[in-house]
């Protein structure tokens, strides 16, 4: 548990008594390889902490999938639009491996949030990273072509490469597989 609280230490350093309550919140869920951590037309209701695992965020469309982002541990996520407005998720969320998450529910942030501002600003900053996460993935799809993207993965998330399917990989980049393996071929 306490290294979900320490994450958030990176953020923004709670105050000790945010920190006893944080903690007396948490809860943990543990999920096979293949299992769905939230399914499309869910509403996301917690806040996760990855200790231990690998989960891939994606999108589908008719037969098409795109990868938002793989969480590896000691990473917090959660459904961004559906966690924050409280709709139904268009993102789905699978374990890529046997997955423990320590998570707080949305009820308990938001009332962790009203009470203690020193948990507010964690949850501000946090957003503001993932905002920023996602704004910098637009621009990097962009404004490289496949080739590029490969390398700036692979360069970015050495620790992640054995672990995730060249098909997981490729659907991150916007590809087929195929043409994964030929780029892979020439390096
Ligand atoms: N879907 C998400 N949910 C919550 N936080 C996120 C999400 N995507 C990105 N982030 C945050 O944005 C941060 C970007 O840097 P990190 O990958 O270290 O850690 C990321 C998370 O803390």
């Amino acid at each position: 548990m306490t290294e979900f609280l320490e994450q958030i230490n990176k953020y923004n350093q709670l105050t000790k008594e945010a920190e006893k309550d944080f903690l007396s919140r948490l809860k943990t869920k543990s999920f096979k390889k293949g299992e769905f951590i939230n399914k499309e037309g869910q509403i996301c209701k917690q806040l996760y902490f990855i200790e231990k695992g690998l989960v891939k965020q994606y999108y589908h469309h008719k037969d098409r999938l795109f990868v938002l982002r793989f969480f590896s541990e000691n990473t917090i996520f959660t459904v961004l639009d559906s966690f924050i407005n409280q709709m139904p998720a268009d993102f789905l969320t699978v374990a890529l491996e046997d997955t423990n998450l320590i998570y707080i529910d949305y009820d308990n942030v938001q009332e962790l949030s009203k009470i203690d501002h020193s948990f507010e600003t964690f949850l501000r900053k946090i957003f503001s990273n993932a905002a920023l996460y996602n704004l910098k993935r637009i621009k990097e799809m962009f404004n490289n072509d496949a080739t590029e993207l490969y390398v700036s993965f692979a360069k970015n998330n050495p620790h992640l490469l054995q672990r995730i399917s060249l098909g997981d990989i490729a659907s991150y980049i916007g590809i087929s597989q195929v043409t994964l393996s030929r780029i892979r071929a020439k390096k």
